[in-house]
C-alpha cells in the first residue's frame, strides 16, 4: 500500500481549508457554550492541547508512523490516552490489557465505526462491512464472513493454499531476486481462488488490478486527517466546481474504482455459477446455502456481492505484509533461520515438504510465524472502533462518540509483556504456559465483535509459506559489488496497512533435492 501525494489532501494548509476551518472554529465555539461536561470524573490523560481554542491536539498529531508517537504518549501518560482534534475525542489504547477490557470485554458498546463520509458516502465504500456502523444490516454482512471463513470452513481452503504455495516455491527457485513480486502474485492468486474460484493470469491480472486500484484509492482517503469532509460531513454536499472542493474529484475517481470492484468480479462469478462451472470458493459456499444471512433473496444477493468485493481488499495487502516482514526478519536474524531449519530437518526430514498437518510438531517454526505478526504489525493502529455509550474505566470517563484507536503496534511492543520488543525472537513463545505472553494473533487481528473474520485463512497461509520457504531456501542479505551483505533497514510505510519498504535478499536452495521436491509437490497437488 503505497503513499499517494495529493495536493487535494493538504487541506489544513490551503487558503480554502483555512477559511473553512475558521468558520468551523466559530461554529464550535458557539456550540461549546451550550455543551457541558457529562461527568465529574476525569477524562483519560494525554498530551496538553494547544492554547488556540478548539483545535485541541491537532498540532500534536503525527503525520507518519503515527503508531510510534502514540506508543510514546502511552509510555508518558498511561495505557489509555485521550486527545481531541477539532472537537472529536480519540482514545489511544496502548496495552493489550486495556484492549481486552474494553474492546473485547465491552464489545457490545465498543463496536461501532466512525462515519468516514469521504470513503463511505462519496467513494461508495459502504459495501465494505469493515467500515460499516454497528447496525443490524452490518450483522447480516458479518454472518456471510462467518459462514464462509469460520475455523472449520477456513481449513477446507488448505488445499488451494497448498497449490499456490507450491507455485510460489517454483517461482522462487527460478527467479529468487523477484521474491517480493512472487509473494505478491502468490497471495493474489490464493485470495482470488478462495474468494471467487478465479484463476489469476499473472502479475497483470485484470481482476487483481481492479481490486488494487480501488484499494489504493480507499486507503489513501481513509488516513485520519486526509480530508476535511471527514470532520465536517456537510462538506460532502459541496459541488466539485467550488474552489477548494478538489476532494470531490478525488472522490469521483474513487467512486468509479469502487463500482468496478463491486460489479465486475461478481458478474463473472455469478455467470460461472449459473453455468455450473463454479469452483469451490467463498462465493460458491454463499451461493450454495441460500438464506444464510437474510430471508430476503435480494438482500442476500447484495450481501454476497459486497462480501466478494471486500474479500480481496481486506485480505491481499495484509497477508502480503506479514510475509514480507517474515523475510525481512529472517535477514536480520540468521540464527533463527538455522534453528527453524534444524527443527524442520529433525521432524520432517529432507525428502518431503511440510504441510499444515505438521504445525503441532513444529513449535519453533510456528513461533517464527507468530513473531512475524508481532515484530512489525500489519495494521499498526488497528481499525478505529467508536464508543456507542458513555463509559467509565478505572475511574476515567470516556464519552459516547469517542473514537478508540487500538495502537496494535504499541501493544505488540510493550516492554513488560514482550521483553526486547524490537528483536525478532521466536523463543518468547517457547516458554511454559504460565509465562506465555499473549499470542500476537490476539493483537494483530483486532478485537471484540469486529475481530478479523479472515484470521484463520490468514494464519494458515502465513504458516504454510513460512514453513515451506524455510524448508527449501536459505534466506540471507543480498550482497553488494564487493560481496559484502547489505542489511536492509527496518523501514515501514505509513498508512492503514503498513509494509516494509522495498528491500533485496538472497534465497538459495538448501540442498540438491529441493528442485525435485518442489516438482513432485506441484505434480501431486495439481488441481
Ligand atoms: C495477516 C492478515 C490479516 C491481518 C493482520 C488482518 C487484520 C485485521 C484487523 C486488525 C481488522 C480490524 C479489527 C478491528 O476492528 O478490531 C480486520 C478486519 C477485517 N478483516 Fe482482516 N486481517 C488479515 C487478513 C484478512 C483476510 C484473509 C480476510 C478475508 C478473508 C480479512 C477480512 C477482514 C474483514 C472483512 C474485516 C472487517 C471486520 C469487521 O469490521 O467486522 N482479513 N482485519
Amino acid at each position: 500500500m503505497s503513499e499517494q501525494s495529493n495536493s487535494d489532501q493538504v487541506w489544513l494548509t490551503s487558503p480554502e481549508g483555512l477559511a473553512v476551518m475558521l468558520a468551523f472554529t466559530v461554529a464550535m465555539v458557539v456550540a461549546s457554550l451550550f455543551k457541558g461536561r457529562k461527568s465529574a470524573l476525569p477524562y483519560p490523560p494525554g498530551p496538553k492541547p494547544s492554547r488556540i481554542p478548539l483545535i485541541g491536539n491537532m498540532m500534536d498529531m503525527p503525520s507518519s508512523q503515527e503508531w510510534k508517537t502514540f506508543a510514546q504518549w502511552n509510555k508518558e501518560h498511561g495505557p489509555l490516552v485521550m486527545v481531541e482534534v477539532l472537537g472529536q475525542k480519540m482514545c489511544i489504547v496502548g496495552s493489550h490489557k486495556v484492549a481486552s477490557d474494553l474492546l473485547d470485554g465491552k464489545s457490545a458498546i465498543y463496536s461501532d465505526r466512525p462515519a468516514m463520509p469521504m470513503v463511505n458516502d462519496l467513494m461508495d465504500w459502504r459495501f465494505n462491512m469493515g467500515l460499516q456502523p454497528y447496525t443490524e444490516s452490518y450483522k447480516r454482512h458479518r454472518k456471510a464472513f462467518h459462514h464462509g471463513f469460520n475455523k472449520r470452513v477456513s481449513d477446507e481452503y488448505q488445499y488451494l493454499q497448498t497449490v499456490e504455495v507450491n507455485n510460489l516455491l517454483k517461482n522462487l527457485l527460478d527467479s529468487p531476486e523477484q521474491f517480493d513480486g512472487h509473494l505478491k502474485d502468490s497471495v493474489a492468486a490464493t485470495i482470488m481462488m478462495i474468494g471467487l474460484g478465479y484463476k489469476t493470469t499473472g502479475s497483470d491480472d485484470r481482476f487483481v488490478s481492479i481490486a488494487e486500484s480501488a484499494q489504493l484509492a480507499m486507503v489513501t482517503a481513509a488516513r485520519p486527517g486526509a480530508f476535511l469532509v471527514d470532520v465536517l460531513p456537510w462538506l460532502k454536499h459541496v459541488p466539485e466546481w467550488v474552489p477548494g472542493a478538489g476532494f470531490q474529484k478525488v472522490a469521483r475517481r474513487g467512486w468509479e474504482f469502487s463500482q468496478d470492484l463491486q460489479k465486475i468480479p461478481f458478474a463473472w462469478a455469478q455467470q460461472q455459477y449459473e453455468q455450473g462451472l463454479a469452483q469451490p470458493s467463498f462465493f460458491k459456499k454463499l451461493r450454495d446455502t441460500p438464506g444464510f444471512a437474510s430471508e430476503d433473496p435480494k438482500e442476500e444477493e447484495h450481501i454476497v456481492r459486497c462480501a466478494t468485493a471486500v474479500m480481496y481488499a481486506t485480505a491481499a495487502d495484509t497477508i502480503l505484509s506479514s510475509m514480507l516482514t517474515f523475510v525481512l526478519g529472517m535477514i536480520h536474524t540468521p540464527h533463527v533461520v538455522k534453528l527453524a531449519q534444524e527443527e524442520l530437518d529433525r521432524v520432517i526430514g529432507t525428502d518431503r515438504l511440510p504441510t499444515l498437518a505438521d504445525r503441532e510438531s513444529l513449535p519453533y517454526v510456528t513461533a517464527v510465524a507468530k513473531e512475524a505478526l508481532r515484530w512489525e504489525v500489519v495494521i499498526p493502529m488497528g481499525v478505529p472502533h467508536r464508543l456507542m455509550e458513555d463509559d467509565v474505566y478505572n475511574g476515567m470517563f470516556i464519552p459516547a462518540g469517542t473514537v478508540m484507536i487500538p495502537n496494535q503496534w504499541g501493544m505488540a511492543h510493550e516492554e513488560s509483556v514482550y521483553p526486547n520488543p524490537m528483536e525478532y525472537r521466536p523463543e518468547r513463545f517457547l516458554v511454559p504456559t504460565s509465562q506465555m505472553p499473549p499470542d500476537p494473533n490476539q493483537i494483530a487481528f483486532g478485537f471484540g465483535r469486529r475481530i478479523c473474520p479472515g484470521r484463520f485463512v490468514a494464519e494458515n497461509q502465513l504458516w504454510l509459506t513460512v514453513a515451506s520457504i524455510l524448508a527449501c531456501f536459505d534466506i540471507s542479505a543480498a550482497l553488494d559489488a564487493q560481496g559484502k551483505p547489505i542489511l536492509p533497514p527496518r523501514d515501514y510505510t505509513s498508512g492503514m496497512a503498513s509494509r516494509p519498504a522495498p528491500f533485496k535478499c538472497q534465497m538459495k536452495p538448501r540442498h540438491s533435492m529441493v528442485k525435485d521436491l518442489i516438482a513432485h509437490n506441484l505434480e501431486a497437488n495439481a488441481p
